[in-house]
């Protein structure tokens, strides 16, 4: 990867590695934007090789930019990703304070940056972690917030308005949606549908979380790799990011793509897509509902339904302009940063 190019293409403000030998902390910091406001910071703990790290950092920072803006709030985004090192270490019941440390370690390494930078929960990190980094910096958002659960919720509302104007029907009822990654969020939105009496096909690389949804939803699991595959109505991507290569889009057998992954396809991918004329609704438009729920400190409903508005006024946009419902959200989320950036800077 060229990063300097990589940056510069993609409008990254900087890219920072962290590290404190002590409690073996080693993390990317990649802030995307700070124009309207600190940038969003997701924490991530994963398991990746050094350029994959950076990836995951550059792609979550840019999603939360967009996001922030399209949801209204004074945020840029922002992504902390953390290599988890010695990961026995953290699960260890010999050393049950070093995950404290690790997490205390961060935000001490970030406080001198809390009036540009706010941490909060992503894959791998619960909101105790964000409530150890907060003992250290005053840059902290979503401790006190189940955010998986309302995003899952948020993201399920912005599903059916989204399925009025691919559908032609809000309703779920009978419609076949494959979920792709039956973690904290995925779960939740399996809930939801279930009740609605979607039909489910699940795939997750746990074997005992997708034969829980078999027996509690009566879903349909498949394997991992063969998901893609699957023939249905919507894909709902929920896993890790990047779930769906270009190279897999010829095999995707849905009318539209709606899940809470972030950052699920490329930009090529996007296109790919479009071409195979399927309707892909951004993760940052669908996926917020944890973050304003956060943000505002409103409840569940609430958030859900600024998701619900939001994504049924990209879609009608999209259907008077004849543009991509993708391209529309991205544009009413680069207007308004644009607009209130050429303000310039308060006082
Ligand atoms: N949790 C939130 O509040 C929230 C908010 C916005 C966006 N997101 C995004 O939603 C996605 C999921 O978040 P989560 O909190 O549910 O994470 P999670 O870690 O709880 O769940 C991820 C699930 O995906 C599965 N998975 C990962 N890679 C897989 C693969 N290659 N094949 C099959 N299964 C795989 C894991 O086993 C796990 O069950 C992430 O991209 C996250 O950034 C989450």
């Amino acid at each position: 990867m060229l990063i300097f190019d990589e940056l510069q293409t993609r409008g990254h403000e900087s890219l920072s590695l962290i590290q404190h030998p002590l409690t073996g902390l080693r993390a990317v910091l990649a802030v995307h934007s700070t124009v309207l406001g600190p940038a969003i910071a997701g924490v991530r703990l994963r398991q990746l090789d050094e350029e994959a790290l950076v990836r995951s950092a550059l792609d979550l920072s840019e999603s939360l930019t967009f996001k922030s803006a399209l949801a209204g709030l004074n945020y840029g985004g922002g992504a902390c990703v953390i290599m988890p090192g010695d990961s026995d270490l953290l699960t260890s019941k010999t050393q049950p304070h070093a995950r404290e440390a690790l997490f205390r370690a961060l935000g001490r390494e970030l406080r001198p940056l809390s009036s540009r930078v706010i941490l909060t929960e992503d894959i791998g990190v619960t909101p105790r972690d964000i409530s150890f980094v907060a003992q250290e910096t005053p840059g902290t958002l979503g401790q006190h917030t189940d955010t998986s659960r309302v995003t899952g919720y948020g993201v399920y509302r912005g599903m059916k308005a989204a399925a009025k104007y691919v559908l032609d029907s809000e309703s779920l009822r009978g419609v076949r949606v494959a979920i792709y990654g039956l973690g904290a969020m995925g779960r939740e939105l399996a809930e939801h549908l279930h009740r609605e009496g979607a039909r489910l096909i699940v795939a997750d690389r746990r074997p005992a979380v997708m034969q829980e949804l078999v027996e509690d939803f009566g879903a349909t699991a498949m394997e991992p790799a063969d998901i893609l595959d699957a023939p249905c109505d919507i894909f709902a991507p929920c896993a890790e990011g990047g779930s769906i290569s270009l190279a897999a889009v010829p095999r995707l057998q849905c009318r539209m793509i709606a899940g809470g992954e972030h950052h699920p396809l490329t930009r090529a991918g996007e296109n790919a897509v479009r071409e195979a004329g399927i309707v892909y609704v951004p993760d940052f438009a669908i996926n917020s509902a944890g973050l304003i729920a956060a943000a505002h400190g409103c409840g569940k409903e609430e958030a859900a339904e600024q998701v619900y508005q939001t994504v049924s006024r990209i879609c009608e946009v999209a259907r008077h302009s004849a543009q991509p419902v993708h391209t529309v959200a991205r544009l009413m989320a680069e207007q308004r940063i644009s607009l209130i950036g050429s303000l310039g800077r308060r006082e």
